[in-house]
């Protein structure tokens, strides 16, 4: 959040503001070989968003009490909900930054807004088209739990325009085992090693990735056909996770970021952060594909991060 005069820091605002937006603009993609997603109808265009301000006018709300500058958390739920009905367009991150734009030229004494939004997403129920064959719904979808896209940006009043500070696109809580086909050998081994090699062993990560444009005009205006949509980043990772036989997480989420920038130049860095949750072995498998027994794996988990800019592709490595 932005600092004050003084380095100080204040905000204040609303959070999970549901908003079930109907009958957004579609959205469309270009097709990338590791996925069937080419775009949304936004026909339900859903969101729990977050939203702060700050500025130097609100310091004595908090000082003396004086709430004649505050504009109620009440009022800016209101002010989220109504102003989605009159967004155009057809992305997360464009929603984000209609509202921020409106309310720092509605409130001329706030100096800067974070608002934050995951996509809540709601998949088409597939129904007999009546003569045999099976079509996605056009007015029945079913609330999905799955992983989902969320965005967060920072706007700063700066002059007479308002800035974009900080933008970021983001999928989390991706979960993925891989029964066999990774292995963790080659480790540092000394006085304080008990983990034995392993040359094939079923991994299950938790994943959450996220990415930043070059210019972030190509996430807010998903018709300059160069958005890139949560599912097709998800896609990558599956693809890859599922391609290659990698010798541990560190190097697999390497490979997913690769893949990723590759496929999308339109975008400056890709970051990661996944969780180790590999099953303990109960019962060993005789084969990689015979019966095996497992159960959740016991406290501490290993986790590791990574970030990747443009940079890693011009670096020679063994990647596809
Ligand atoms: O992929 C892995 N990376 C590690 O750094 C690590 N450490 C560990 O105990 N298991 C694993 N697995």
């Amino acid at each position: 959040m932005l600092k004050l005069r003084g380095g100080r820091t204040l905000y204040y605002g609303k959070g999970d503001v549901l908003s079930y937006r109907t009958f957004a603009s579609p959205l469309a993609v270009s097709a990338i070989p590791e996925s069937t997603y080419t775009g949304c109808s936004n026909v339900i265009f859903a969101h729990n968003i977050k939203f702060s301000v700050s500025g130097e006018s609100l310091l004595p709300s908090f000082t003396e009490g004086d709430n004649a500058l505050v504009v109620a958390t009440d009022s800016m739920k209101n002010f989220i909900l109504r102003q989605t009905a009159e967004y155009e367009g057809n992305t997360t991150e464009g929603l984000l930054a209609f509202i921020s734009e409106k309310f720092l030229e509605r409130y001329p004494h706030l100096d800067a807004v974070e608002i934050s939004a995951d996509r809540i997403p709601f998949d088409a129920v597939v129904v007999s088209g009546g003569e045999g064959g099976f079509a996605p719904s056009e007015v029945v979808y079913r609330r999905s739990r799955n992983e989902h896209g969320s965005a967060t940006m920072k706007w700063q009043r700066i002059g007479d325009s308002t800035e974009l500070v900080f933008h970021e696109s983001a999928l989390s809580h991706i979960q993925l085992i891989k029964v066999h086909g990774s292995s963790f050998f080659g480790f540092v081994r000394d006085e304080y090693t008990t983990l034995p090699e392993s040359f094939d062993r079923p991994l299950f990560i938790f994943l959450s990735i996220s990415w930043t444009y070059e210019d972030a005009s190509n996430a807010i205006n998903g018709d300059r056909g160069r958005y890139v949509p949560a599912e097709q980043v998800h896609d990558i990772a599956h693809t890859v996770f599922h391609e290659a036989n990698t010798p541990s997480i560190q190097h697999l989420i390497y490979k997913m970021g690769h893949r990723i920038l590759k496929l999308f130049p339109q975008l400056a860095e890709v970051r990661f952060e996944s969780n180790n949750r590999t099953w303990e072995t109960v019962v060993e498998p005789a084969a990689p594909d015979s019966a095996g027994v497992y159960t959740e794996p016991r406290p501490p988990y290993g986790f590791q991060g990574f970030t990747m800019t443009r940079d890693d592709l011009q670096e020679q490595r063994s990647e596809t």
